[in-house]
């Protein structure tokens, strides 16, 4: 961890990240850029019962999508189907039951969504900051699958059904947090040193943002994107982060505001236009480095990774 790093950071997620940082970012938008209509587009959303993920169901639905509300909950996620199709008058609203950090789950969902479903688009947007280090049933360290292993996987596993669709996307929801981190694939798991949720977690979102770069490169007819959303009022953060909601409060921004580059990215037909493999806030590519961070990784180490999450995930394709 840089103390560089993280000055540099609050400083931009102060201006940026808030809700007056949305408010002047809002006023460039091209207006009429979300007034589109994706009716007979199947998008597969995963945490959508809640926050950002459940804002994002709602403006697809609206526009007349097919939507696939992925929960790990039966409960809330019907109970937030409900509110959607209520909402939207779209009925075609759906849940699947699956818990992202079981890679297990993960594998068998997919194989047998892609067996009666279409996906056109799918928006990793599940995630967790778990404070302390804790191990799934399959021994692996919680914001690790969850945020890393459960997106590596989902999205390997949708890769060939995205190919046989028109316009495919994948669109990570990762976090501004990762500018913090440089890629370390010495300690993936957190094993070394004493653990720190909010440092393990914008790792994995590094690691998010290095995954959707390299399969941009590797799969050219399929259009990837990573975002970070700012800082929104959603459970997540006043759950896992209770000082910093504390504080922040009265800047946070919407859960709309949140969820509104997501919506871009998933239905614009200016987002299709945008290079494959950025990572974007309030609707505009942005780097992701801070300047002079030294927080580039090699090639090499990024290759690792793809390799390394392979070789772990195959480990638990039935
Ligand atoms: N709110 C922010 O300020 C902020 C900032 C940066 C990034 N993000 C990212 O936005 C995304 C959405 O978060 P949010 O802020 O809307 O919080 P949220 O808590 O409202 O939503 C997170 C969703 O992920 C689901 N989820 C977590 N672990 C899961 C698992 N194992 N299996 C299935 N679903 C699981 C939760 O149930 C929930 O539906 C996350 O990836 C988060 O890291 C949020």
């Amino acid at each position: 961890m840089s103390i560089y790093r993280n000055a540099v950071w609050l400083v931009k997620g102060l201006q940026e990240y808030t809700k007056s940082g949305y408010e002047a970012a809002a006023k460039h938008f091209t207006p009429g850029d979300l007034d589109v209509k994706v009716t007979g587009r199947s998008f597969v959303i995963t945490g959508a019962n809640s926050g950002i993920g459940k804002r994002a169901a709602l403006e697809i639905a609206n526009r007349g999508g097919t939507v696939h509300m992925v929960c790990r909950n039966k409960e809330r996620a019907e109970a937030a189907q409900k509110e959607i199709i209520d909402q939207s008058e779209n009925q075609d609203v759906h849940v699947h039951i699956l818990d992202m950090s079981s890679p297990r789950q993960v594998w068998e969902f997919a194989q047998n969504f892609t067996q009666k479903n279409t996906v056109h688009v799918l928006i990793n947007n599940a995630g967790c900051m778990v404070n302390q280090r804790e191990l799934t049933e399959e021994g692996l360290e919680k914001n690790f699958a969850t945020n890393t292993l459960g997106t590596y996987i989902l999205t390997t596993a949708l890769i060939p059904a995205l190919k046989t669709v028109e316009h495919p996307r994948v669109i990570t929801v990762s976090s501004g947090g990762m500018l913090v981190q440089k890629l370390n694939m010495e300690d993936l798991q957190f094993e070394k040193g004493a653990f720190d949720g909010t440092m393990a977690y914008a790792q994995n979102k590094r690691q998010q943002v290095i995954l959707m770069e390299r399969w941009a490169s590797q799969h050219k007819d399929i259009h990837f994107s990573s975002m970070h959303p700012g800082w929104a009022d959603t459970p997540a953060v006043r759950l896992s982060m209770p000082d910093f909601h504390a504080k922040m409060q009265n800047k946070l921004r919407t859960e709309a505001m949140g969820a509104d580059t997501v919506v871009w990215l998933a239905v614009s037909t200016a987002a299709g236009q945008q290079p494959s493999g950025l990572f974007f806030q309030d609707r505009k590519a942005v780097a992701t480095h801070l300047p002079l961070a030294f927080s580039r990784s090699s090639p090499q180490d990024e290759e690792r990774l793809q390799a390394t999450l392979d070789q772990l995930s195959a480990k638990f394709n039935p």
